[in-house]
């Protein structure tokens, strides 16, 4: 947490894009709002934080060093002073299908936790998959859950992609009405107290299993983004981080185009 505010204010911004800010506590917010003071800009560095939570008090205790009912208490204050100062604040329940450290996880926590974050002000709540083990059947389990007392516009899918099925949750939670889904560029991402967890679900990915579909990108053109530069991007920033994309069909992409040049060679 402590680079934060070197990161956001070294970041290049984009007109229309949003740079939430993980926030975990006061302290974490207190960072926010000086960083804004001593670089006013308009539009501003950020204008969100993201707050954030969990299922099971084992993965907050290793996340946060609480309880999830004390993290609760600690966040609605740096909530309310958040929105006072004009800042979004979005919500994340990590560890919606297992924990790491306590094994399968009650769905209605999930239920009561997300709640209580939009009951505090979040206005929406995204539903981690942290450890990325969850499949479709156990996805939509939990987001019927989940729908009893956070209405479906309000959430979102949150998916790592551990064991492979993150880009058929995405599709599964599509199904029962969400729309906004997190996903990482090469399938960047992952937390530190995740044992074993790999990255988040990559953009390619969610966005080669869409082609075709009725969903359409929110914010683009006609609905969809170039593929073919997201996986130049994807494997962009994965070479300045010295790693392989994860991307599956950043990968399938990228081989393609080799067996091209070899076949143009010949
Ligand atoms: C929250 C703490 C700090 C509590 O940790 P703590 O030890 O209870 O806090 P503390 O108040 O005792 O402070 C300990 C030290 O941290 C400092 N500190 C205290 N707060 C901050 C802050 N905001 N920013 C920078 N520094 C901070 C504080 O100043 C002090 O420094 P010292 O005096 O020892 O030099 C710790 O547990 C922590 O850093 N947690 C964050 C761990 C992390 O980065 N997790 C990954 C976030 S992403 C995620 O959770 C998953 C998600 C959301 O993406 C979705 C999903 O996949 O599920």
């Amino acid at each position: 947490m402590a680079g934060t505010a070197e990161v956001l204010a070294k970041a290049e911004r984009f007109p229309g894009v949003r740079y939430p800010v993980l926030v975990p506590n006061q302290k974490g917010l207190d960072a926010v709002t000086s960083l804004l003071a001593q670089n006013p800009a308009s539009p501003p560095l950020t204008d969100e934080i993201s707050i954030f939570t969990a299922a099971t008090d084992a993965f907050t205790r290793a996340n946060l060093n609480t309880t999830t009912a004390v993290s609760l208490e600690r966040l609605a204050p740096v909530t309310r002073a958040a929105l006072d100062q004009g800042l979004r604040v979005r919500g994340y329940v990590s560890v919606v299908i297992a924990c790491p450290y306590s094994g399968p996880v009650d769905y209605a926590r999930v239920r009561d936790v997300a709640k209580a974050l939009v009951d505090m002000g979040c206005y929406e709540v995204s539903l981690g998959d942290t450890v990325g083990m969850g499949t479709p059947a156990q996805v939509s389990e939990m987001l019927e859950e989940a729908k009893k007392s956070v209405p479906v516009e309000r959430l979102a899918g949150h998916f790592h992609d551990t064991y492979g099925t993150a880009v058929s949750n995405v599709l599964t939670v599509l199904e029962h009405g969400i729309r906004t889904i997190d996903a990482s560029i090469g399938g960047l991402g992952g937390c530190p107290y995740s044992p074993g967890a790999t990255g988040n679900v990559a953009t390619e990915d969610v966005l080669y299993a869409l082609q075709g579909s009725k969903y359409h990108v929110a914010g683009t053109k006609d609905g969809t983004i170039d593929l073919e530069q997201m996986v130049d991007i994807g494997w962009w920033i994965s070479e300045q981080l010295g790693r392989e994309s994860t991307s599956r069909a950043g990968r399938a992409i990228r081989a393609r185009r080799l067996r091209e040049q070899q076949k143009a060679k010949l």
